[in-house]
């Protein structure tokens, strides 16, 4: 990634996450194509199935403030490997971002693993898949 200032930004959205069950700490940055960036970080609770990943609280932060048109998603957490979005962030990010978008997964180490969005979730359920 030559993108090392949303590498930081995402490790600063890192810093915010309230994990106190996981203790797995993620963070998102969201690029807008205007170049605002949204931090995103995952929010956990006591009944479990609540817990919101990282890359989620930044679509929804974005949205909430009215901005739809992303350029560029990176993940990072304290993995192994560059840290893989769950099943419900790739359904979720799917929808809502272009499907030649990048998304960037990464870890602490600096480890990097490039995609687009039509990559993260091939044959993705869809919108139009609810038209006849
Ligand atoms: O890509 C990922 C993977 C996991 N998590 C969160 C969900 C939960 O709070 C914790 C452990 O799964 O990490 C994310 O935020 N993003
Ligand atoms: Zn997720």
């Amino acid at each position: 990634m030559n993108d090392q200032f949303m590498f930081e930004e995402a490790k600063k959205a890192r810093e915010k996450a309230y994990t106190p069950y996981s203790n797995f700490k993620v963070g998102a940055a969201l690029r807008t194509k205007e170049g605002s960036v949204y931090h995103g970080c995952n929010i956990e609770n006591a009944a479990y199935p609540m817990c919101n990943c990282a890359e989620r609280t930044a679509l929804f932060s974005a949205y909430a403030k009215g901005d739809k048109e992303f350029d560029l998603l990176v993940v990072v957490a304290d993995t192994d490997r560059p840290v893989p979005p769950c099943g419900a962030c790739r359904q979720v990010i799917s929808e809502l971002c272009n499907p030649d978008m990048m998304v960037v997964l990464t870890n602490l180490k600096g480890d990097v693993e490039e995609l687009t969005v039509k990559e993260l979730l091939p044959g993705a359920f869809s919108p139009q898949d609810l038209l006849k």
